[in-house]
């Protein structure tokens, strides 16, 4: 098994900071395919953390063990200090609302409207937010966030992809996540609406100090939003540190994410 590269990762970032998500030794098999083999990951707070890894590495294997969708054979994840294995379902989906998702999935509801998609996970977590009985204020806030808010009242078929992955963002930042995690954010849009989603997510780290963790394969999306990164390669975390460092390097399957 290869060994972990640590290209200068800044540690003066690291030992400042503790870490709000952490996935120690985490091993998954189908069979005899071997997909993560003793994966580790800390993400610290107020960080953005980009996962390369090249088509069936196991980054989506990864995410499900993260959210509780997939069981791990072993290993450990913890969230804000919490194991989520020791979890009982109702303290699972209280932490749940603390991460955001944004899936390349993530679609709106059609028959809804923006303020509509927008109200829905208030309503689902009222744990969270009390029973609100009016919730413009902070659908107005999370659209602004996304430059938006003159889309309120519209259909989803109204919006541009452009347009209807900005809402999705709203829809995720309306609950105020401490965590959020990005799956191919870009995938699927032209140049110019990737760079404003890119442009958007680094925007939204510093508006809600957010840490996220963000899977793409997207070369230039992962130069701009990473304070850190890591290439999962063979099941395990092959190499980790800032973009031009991994980007400088001279190992030949570090390259090979950078063609
Ligand atoms: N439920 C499952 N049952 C059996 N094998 C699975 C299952 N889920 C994933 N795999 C296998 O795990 C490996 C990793 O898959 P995964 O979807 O995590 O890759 P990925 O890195 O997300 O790929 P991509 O970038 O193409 O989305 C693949 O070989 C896949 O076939």
């Amino acid at each position: 098994m290869n060994s972990i590269q640590n290209i200068q990762t800044p540690k003066e970032t690291i030992s400042l900071k503790k870490p709000i998500l952490e996935i120690k030794d985490l091993k998954k098999s189908f069979g005899n395919n071997h997909v993560l083999n003793g994966f580790n990951l800390q993400l610290f707070e107020g960080e953005n953390l980009v996962i390369m890894g090249k088509s069936g590495s196991g980054k989506s294997v990864m995410i499900k063990c993260l959210v509780g969708l997939m069981q791990p054979d072993s290993g450990s994840i913890s969230v804000m200090g919490k194991d989520i294995n020791t979890l009982n379902r109702n303290d699972l989906d209280e932490l749940r609302t603390e991460i955001g998702f944004l899936f390349q999935g993530s679609a709106l509801y059609d028959s809804m409207t923006v303020r509509e998609n927008l109200e829905f996970p208030l309503r689902r977590h009222k744990h969270k937010f009390g029973d609100l009985t009016d919730t413009t204020e902070l659908v107005i806030e999370a659209l602004e966030s996304v430059g938006l808010v003159d889309a309120i009242d519209l259909m989803p078929v109204e919006l541009s992809g452009g347009m209807q992955r900005r809402v999705a963002l709203a829809r995720t930042l309306i609950l105020k996540p401490k965590i959020i995690l990005y799956d191919e954010p870009t995938s699927g849009l032209d140049p110019i609406t990737a760079k404003e989603i890119i442009e958007l997510m680094r925007r939204v780290q510093r508006q809600y100090k957010t840490s996220s963790l963000i899977i793409t394969h997207d070369v230039d999306c992962a130069r701009v939003v990473s304070e850190r990164m890591i290439l999962l390669v063979d099941g395990i975390n092959y190499a980790e540190g800032i973009f031009e460092a991994l980007r400088a390097s001279k190992d030949e399957k570090i390259k090979a994410f950078f063609k």
